[in-house]
């Protein structure tokens, strides 16, 4: 059987700089530096850590970024203006592989009215320009800002200076996010074919999302002769943001086959790294975003969970443990059918007949018809009272937590042991409530389990919210998770925290067998 040899696309990373001009997106120089070793780590092959004209905790970054940070090339970012370029070369001095990327704008509309000048001085400033860059530094990107809005003669006009004056890589970027894939890809291809010297360099493509094509964009201009791809994790940056790195990179990982393309990104990074950046910017990922958002994996319909119950990949195309996130998820809720239940039942050891199951069902439907999600604790109380099969070990009896402006919060839990009857009341603080009612309750459970983690969430808003949290807890070298819906956060986690002991000790009860050890 012949492989077919797939084109290598290098990854240029900008969100520490189109990424951060996202309003509200900016970074201290210290958050750059933490952010860039995880991108690294991530493997981009190109970094654009910051404008170094722009301010000087800008230049700081890209100055220590460019110090330290291993195993990537750094960018330095300019106008095409001395003093710009001055700048980005001063800052990327230290790198081990550098380039200075310097930009001008193509289109009638940019020049006319921004630049407000002539096409023959603007292309006589693009070709001056990267001729002076070129003394400094080897590799010369040069972008024609707006070109998806340029005349195909004047763009190729513009290429030809700047490849006679020593640019090597040519970034044709869609600005505004106004092209359409197949003009997009038929530009790259017409430069490409068209620009003298214009088979002799790299070819970028920088895509923005204002109509929601920045993905689609980007495997265009791969198809029209680009190798290099300009992204962001999460898709942030100006205005509706850029090409989004973990869609872009598990678009070419899922269809490859069809694409012909590849990159070296780590993939089981993917996840961590974007919700390092998503946590640094405070910008929060929507829960249907591709690949990284919340539901991405997880299924709340009967016939899916079913499906998927079965066989994963009939409902989904990617493998959420590839990419560093944990795995799919089964959310029960109004939609979900007896498949799931009676599976989610058997990971806490718990064998249903189907008597037993209907019963269930009916019950478990009239309390999902009035809410958003059933939580595991809930559906092991359902049990109980359904089947009369004791479905919990612990349960959390009384709560007392202090919270306000002393510098410790205190909690008080009572856990009882249902199967002995057993209570215990115990006392601990924490710098916030959260802390101090989890370190209570770990307290109460006397297995040695680990607390692995909370994520919370707010479901609903106004006086209807309500709180989700899920506890992952780890226990002789395995993972559970319990979740827990409250109107109050605190309870929430707590609830869910029990539930992610019960799971734990459960899986090792005389009933069948749970299965996998980490439940849906
Ligand atoms: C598509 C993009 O993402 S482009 C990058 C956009 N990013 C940013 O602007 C973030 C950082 N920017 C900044 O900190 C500031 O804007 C600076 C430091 C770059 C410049 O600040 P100032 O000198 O005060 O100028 P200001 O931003 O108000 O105006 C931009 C000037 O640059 C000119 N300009 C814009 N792009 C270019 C270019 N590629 N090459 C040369 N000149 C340019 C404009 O025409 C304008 O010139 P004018 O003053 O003669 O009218
Ligand atoms: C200047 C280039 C690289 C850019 O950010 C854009 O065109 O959006």
């Amino acid at each position: 059987m012949i492989i077919p040899v797939k084109k290598r696309i290098q990854i240029f990373d900008t969100t520490l700089r189109d990424g951060e001009q996202a309003p509200g997106a900016s970074l201290t120089p210290e958050q750059k530096i933490i952010l860039a070793g995880k991108l690294a780590d991530l493997r981009v092959d190109v970094m654009e850590p910051g404008f170094p004209v722009s301010s000087p905790g800008d230049f700081a970054a890209v100055e220590t970024i460019s110090r330290n940070i291993q195993g990537v090339e750094i960018c330095g970012f300019a106008r095409a203006v001395k003093g710009d370029i001055d700048a980005a070369v001063r800052a990327t001095r230290d790198a081990a592989r550098r380039r200075i990327h310097l930009f001008i704008s193509s289109s009638d509309i940019h020049l006319r009215h921004q630049l407000r000048m002539s096409r023959p001085e603007v292309v006589a400033v693009a070709r001056e320009m990267t001729a002076y860059a070129r003394q400094f530094c080897d590799v010369v990107e040069f972008t024609a800002m707006d070109a998806a809005r340029t005349g195909i003669d004047d763009l190729i006009e513009m290429v030809e200076a700047v490849i006679e004056e020593g640019a090597s890589i040519i970034n044709l970027p869609d600005t505004v996010g106004y092209a359409l894939p197949q003009e997009y890809g038929e530009m790259f291809r017409r430069v490409r074919l068209g620009a003298r010297g214009g088979d002799k360099v790299i070819y970028s493509a920088h895509c923005h999302n204002d109509l929601g094509l920045a993905v689609a964009n980007s495997l265009a201009a791969i198809e029209g002769g680009a190798t290099q791809i300009e992204v962001t994790v999460n898709g942030v940056g100006e205005r509706t943001g850029n090409c989004a790195l973990e869609e872009l990179v598990m678009a070419l990982e899922t269809r490859g086959d069809s694409i012909g393309a590849e990159t070296g990104i780590v993939l089981d990074k993917l996840y961590d790294t974007s919700r390092m950046i998503s946590g640094a910017m405070h910008f929060p990922i929507a829960f249907n975003k591709p690949v990284v958002g919340r539901n991405a994996f997880q299924h709340e319909s009967g016939i899916h969970q079913d499906g998927l119950l079965k066989d994963r990949s009939t409902y989904e195309i990617m493998d959420p443990e590839r990419l560093g996130i944990p795995r799919s998820m089964i959310i029960l809720g109004k939609h979900s059918g007896r498949h799931a239940l009676k599976d989610r039942a058997a990971k806490y050891g718990i064998a249903l007949d189907s008597a037993e199951l209907d019963a269930l069902y009916e019950s478990f439907k009239e309390t999902a018809d009035r809410q958003k999600a059933v939580s595991d604790d809930e559906l092991l109380r359902m049990v109980s009272s359904t089947t009369g099969q004791q479905a919990q070990i612990y349960a959390l009896g009384e709560v007392q937590v202090l919270a306000g402006s002393a510098p410790r919060r205190v909690a008080a839990v009572t856990v009882r042991h249902l199967q002995s009857g057993a209570e215990t009341t115990q006392t601990s603080t924490g710098d916030g409530p959260l802390e101090a009612i989890i370190a209570a309750i770990g307290q109460g459970i006397a297995e040695d389990i680990r607390f692995d983690g909370l994520e919370l969430h707010s479901l609903g808003s106004g006086g209807n919210a309500q709180a989700e949290a899920a506890v992952m807890v780890e226990w002789k070298d395995t993972k559970f998770r319990g979740t827990a819906i409250h109107h109050d956060i605190v309870m929430a986690a707590g609830i869910a925290y029990i539930a992610a002991c019960n799971a734990a000790l459960l899986s090792e009860s005389e009933m069948p067998s749970p299965g996998s050890a980490v439940n849906s």
